[in-house]
């Protein structure tokens, strides 16, 4: 039997991971978020906690009430611009918390599984292994490459996912992602720009709970690329929406990413090499057209 303890379970991997751990025989699952849970009407049956993962007695205190096998880290300051101008927020979020967590996981003997992003590189040679040379270009990538070295230097069992610009639908979920946001704005008639030097290989959210909750079966230890598998640049991504929903191509403008005056620069080619979760976790992603699919399936229950 795994206990699985869920830090940020209301955010987009926090709530599929939720729903797929609540779905597993062999699982208990505790989800935290800091706040309401926001997952109590569609998932009533989800045991949930109140936890703020910046408040390190509320840590010590949730983790030694529940003794989890497990504990998944999901929960960050995950708006890049964001990161850039609340320097102190983003590093008590996405750095201090993190050694939080390994002190408790440290104390009660839990496995550690960290989630990461392909913004500790410069984006200068991707796609990237796991061994690559981090180099983050912007303060969200350098609080989450500190956070990662905090959690290589732990004595308790770890395992660092990474991933790339993830897109799925969640519930009562403040922002949108690439595939909703071209959608909505050509079924609009808006004409938008959408980059075409910037490359990536965009993660279902779906696959990115599906790779943590095989890590977790495995007790996997060690760095783990869980992205998609196609590289693509927003434009290409932006042209397959607009043909999976028969909307006006004409309306997507080519642009360059230096034509955008985001307060946070992005790393241009990042992108991941997943033969090691492939081959070591049996980590199976969908295609971005099945992606596309997936969502649209969901955005229209919703
Ligand atoms: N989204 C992406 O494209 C990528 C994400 N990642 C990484 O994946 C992980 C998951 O990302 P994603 O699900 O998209 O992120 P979200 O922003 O959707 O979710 C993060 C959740 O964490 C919660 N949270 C914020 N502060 C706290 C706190 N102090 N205590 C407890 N919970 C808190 C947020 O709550 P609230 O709803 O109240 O704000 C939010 O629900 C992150 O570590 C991120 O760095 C990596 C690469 C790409
Ligand atoms: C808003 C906008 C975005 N884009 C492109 C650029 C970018 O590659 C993609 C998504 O843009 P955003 O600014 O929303 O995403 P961004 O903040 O760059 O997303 C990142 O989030 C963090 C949390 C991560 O860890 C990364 O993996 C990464 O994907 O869409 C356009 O082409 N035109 C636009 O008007």
């Amino acid at each position: 039997m795994k206990k699985i303890l869920i830090t940020g379970s209301n955010g987009l991997l926090g709530q599929k991971l939720a729903e797929l751990l609540l779905a597993q025989p062999d699982v208990e699952v505790l989800a935290t978020s800091r706040g309401e849970n926001k997952l109590e009407t569609i998932m009533p049956e989800l045991p949930f906690a109140s936890l703020d993962v910046t408040d390190r007695i509320q840590v010590e205190t949730v983790v030694s009430l529940f003794r989890p096998t497990h504990i998944i880290h999901t929960a960050a300051m995950t708006n890049v611009d964001q990161c850039e101008s609340d320097r102190e927020g983003a590093l008590l979020l996405n750095r201090d918390a993190v050694q939080y967590l390994v002190n408790a996981c440290e104390k009660y003997g839990a496995h550690l599984i960290h989630v990461s992003t392909d913004f500790i590189f410069d984006g200068e040679d991707g796609p990237y292994t796991e061994t690559a040379e981090a180099n983050p270009v912007n303060f969200y990538g350098e609080t989450k490459l500190l956070a990662e070295k905090i959690v290589q230097q732990a004595r308790c069992k770890w395992a660092i996912l990474r991933t790339v610009l993830v897109y799925g639908v969640a519930h009562d979920y403040g922002r949108t992602n690439i595939v909703l946001w071209v959608r909505d704005s050509l079924q609009a008639g808006k004409v938008i720009k959408v980059v075409e030097d910037q490359f990536r290989t965009p993660t279902l959210a779906e696959d990115l709970a599906q790779g943590c909750w095989l890590a977790a079966k495995h007790d996997a230890e060690g760095i783990f690329n869980i992205s998609g598998s196609e590289m693509l640049t927003p434009y290409d991504m932006a042209l397959q929406v607009a043909d999976y929903f028969n909307l006006d191509k004409a309306l997507i403008d080519k642009a360059d990413a230096s034509s955008f005056s985001q307060p946070a620069k992005r790393p241009p080619k990042t992108g991941f090499i997943i033969s090691k979760a492939q081959k070591d976790l049996g980590y199976r992603p969908h295609s971005f057209a099945e992606g596309i699919q997936i969502v649209a399936e969901q955005a229209a229950r919703n």
